[in-house]
Order: structure tokens, then sequence, then C-alpha cells
């Protein structure tokens, strides 16, 4: 700490979730970027790649060298690829450093599940062990105090609010799960692809990883989890030619006569003392656009009496939300701060 702040670095701080770990970073009160970290660009500043940082953030990129981190910064959030994080968060924190880590990479349990689904050779099971898995308006209790957080995936987070109360009153039946989600183009990272390519999404619409997606193993082990059951889900990505925004149409069946009062009642009791969760009134369902770069989560309902179905829209910004915001909302409950401290940002709209 120096000045009574926590000082901060960032690996992967030249991608789109590392970025805006800078901006959001920018407003919050007891943090110092102290090293900002790339794997391929280091010594050159970081303004040069990403000008909007100019006169806001005057430093060279530095090289990723745990023990010159450990240096520099009391806490360090990993906003690298899969199977990077893997390698790299154990001599992070073997260097005594505190590290949220926003990849894949620790939240899955079982080493197994995780080495089928991402295809990359699972962590030790001591580290999966030891990462708390940080969805914050649900295991924010279990955040506080420990220095290690393996940040939520950007569909799970949409998802998981917008199911797990429901699921924890045993309003909807979990074998009955149907989740459509879609994603603006930021949720694959900076790098290009041909699936990302302007001529290749603009006014275009792809499914994309259908029943193959590695969120999927993440939602399922969080809702069987809170449902004491092997839940499995049908999950369905789409990617949308929008640059920020996730959207999650989740489809289920109804365990009781439940109205769309009822569900808002009772999300609104569990999120109570939630502040970035917002449960829409009846009728009202949400749009990304209305959480674009703020760090709330947008819940709505539709009950179907006729098929005995539910439907909730859960709306998040991916970069926010999904990522960033939620990391450092992780940082606020680690740490025992206030957890909106930093992010409360109005969504920018339109
Ligand atoms: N984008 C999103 O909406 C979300 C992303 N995530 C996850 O967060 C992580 C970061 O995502 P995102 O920012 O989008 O990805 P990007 O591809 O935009 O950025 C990843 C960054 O990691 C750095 N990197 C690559 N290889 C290494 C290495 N060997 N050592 C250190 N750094 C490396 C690269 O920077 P450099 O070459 O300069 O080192 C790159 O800029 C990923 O695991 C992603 O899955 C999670 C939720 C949402
Ligand atoms: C649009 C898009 O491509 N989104 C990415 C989101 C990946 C991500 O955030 O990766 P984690 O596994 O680290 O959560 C995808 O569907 O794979």
């Amino acid at each position: 700490m120096t000045d009574n702040k926590l000082r901060v670095a960032i690996v992967g701080s030249t991608g789109y979730g590392g970025v805006e770990l800078i901006r959001l970073l920018q407003a919050h009160p007891y943090i110092e970027i102290t090293s900002v970290i790339s794997s391929s660009s280091s010594g050159v500043p970081i303004s040069d790649g990403f000008p909007h940082l100019t006169n806001i953030v005057a430093k060279n990129l530095d090289g990723v060298n745990p023990a010159e981190i450990a240096q520099a910064a009391d806490l360090v959030f990993t906003a690298t690829p899969s199977g990077v994080s893997a390698k790299l968060v154990p001599e992070l924190l073997a260097a005594g450093l505190k590290v949220i880590d926003l990849s894949g990479d620790f939240r899955l349990k079982d080493g197994t599940a995780y080495e089928q689904w991402y295809k990359h050779p699972a962590p030790s099971s001591e580290l999966l062990e030891k990462a708390v898995y940080g969805l914050c308006e649900v295991f924010g209790d279990e955040v506080k105090g420990v220095d290690f957080i393996s940040n939520p995936g950007c569909y799970p987070t949409a998802t998981l609010l917008g199911l797990i109360p429901a699921i924890n009153a045993g309003w909807i039946d979990p074998a009955s799960l149907i989740i459509d989600a879609k994603s603006g183009v930021s949720g694959a990272g900076r790098g290009t692809s041909l699936m990302t390519h302007f001529a290749e999404i603009n006014e275009n619409f792809k499914a994309y990883k259908v029943n193959k997606h590695q969120h999927i193993p993440e939602i399922e082990q969080v809702l069987s989890q809170v449902s004491g059951e092997p839940v499995t889900v049908t999950f369905t990505t789409h990617l949308v030619p929008m640059t920020r925004g996730i959207m999650s149409t989740m489809y289920a069946t109804l365990k009781g006569s439940y109205t769309e009062e009822d569900f808002i009642g009772l999300y609104r009791e569990y999120y109570k003392d939630r502040s970035f969760v917002r449960i829409r009134d009846n009728g009202v369902w949400p749009a990304t656009k209305e959480v674009s770069g703020s760090n709330y989560c947008d819940i709505g309902f539709a009950v179907d009496a006729r098929t005995n179905r539910l439907t909730v829209i859960s709306v998040i910004d991916n970069v926010v939300k999904g990522a960033a915001g939620q990391a450092i909302q992780n940082l606020n409950l680690m740490m025992g701060w206030e957890e909106s401290l930093g992010l409360t940002f109005t969504p920018v709209y339109p």
C-alpha cells in the first residue's frame, strides 16, 4: 500500500478486459495502478496503442515477470487467455500477490471437466480448490479476505443471476432449462478472426459452439450447487453485430402457479442488498443498451400460463459486469470495502 492506496498491476492490459480495468479503476478512490503489463509490447507507452488513454495513463508497458510485479504491486488482475492464466497465476500467488483472474482457468472445481471443455491441461487441484468463484451477488460473503478469486464468465454472470433466485426457491424445474444467449463482438477479445471480421459479422447474426460452449460446465456447476441436484442445461450462444452487451434469454417449466408479480417480488427480495441487480417492472424487458458501460445486470420476466413456462431475460455489459466491473466488485468485497466503490457508472445511453 502507498498513501493508503492498494497497488494494483494488470497483466493482459492490452486486451479488452485489461483496458476496461484501466478505464474503470481511474474512478476508484483506494487504488493506484502501478504496473500495466504486456507479454508482447513491453517498453512502449500504453497510450501509443491506446490513444484514448493519452494524458490519463502515462505509463510504459512492463513485461511479465512475477518477481517484479510483486515488487510493484499488492494485487494483480490477470486478464489473460485461458491456458495462459493457468500457468501464470501459480507463479503470481507464489510471489506473494493477491490475484483476481478473469479467465475461465480456475472456475471449474473438476480438473477433468476443465480439460474436456477448455482443451488445456488443468491447473493443480489445490489451486482449483483454493480459487473462490466470485459471483458477487450470490457468493460475495465467501470472497471477503481471500487472496485468490476466479472471476465468473460473461455468459454465466448474466445467466446465473437470472436463474438462481427461482432455482433456489424451487419455483422452476432445473431439468427443464433452455438458455438462449447473445453476445456483442468484444466478448471474443481484441484478437482478429474470421468469426469477428467486420464483413463476416456486420448485418449478420450467427450461432456458435452450440452445446459445446466452455461456459456450460460453469453454469451447471453453480446451478447444481444451488439446487442440490445435478443440473444440465441446453445452452446456445450467438454473436450479434454490436460491440458490447450480452442478453441471456432463459426458459424453464414452472413448478406451481406463479405470476410475473410473484417472480418480481422473489427476485427483489433476493437481491435487496445488491445495488447492481435491477429487477424490471412487469412487462418491461431489459435491453443491452440500458446497461452498456455499467456494472448493472437488469432482469425481466414473462410467465406463459398456456405453456406453464417462465421466460427470464437478463442483460449485462460483457466487458463490465461480465469481466472488469465484476472483477473490481470482487476486489472491493475481498478488501472489505463497499462493493460499489468506483463502479457507480450510469449506463451510456443511447
Ligand atoms: N472480453 C470479454 O467480454 C470477456 C473476457 N473474459 C476473459 O478475460 C480474459 C481476457 O479477455 P479479453 O481481454 O477479452 O482478451 P483479449 O484477447 O482482448 O486480451 C488478452 C490479452 O492477454 C495478453 N496475453 C496473451 N498471451 C499472454 C501471455 N502468454 N502472457 C501474458 N499476457 C498474454 C495479450 O496482451 P499482450 O500480447 O500485450 O501480452 C492480450 O491483449 C480471457 O480469459 C477472456 O476469456 C471473461 C469475460 C468477458
Ligand atoms: C463473443 C465471444 O466469442 N465470447 C466468448 C466469451 C469467452 C470468454 O469470456 O471466455 P471465458 O471462457 O474466459 O469466460 C466465447 O463465447 O467464447
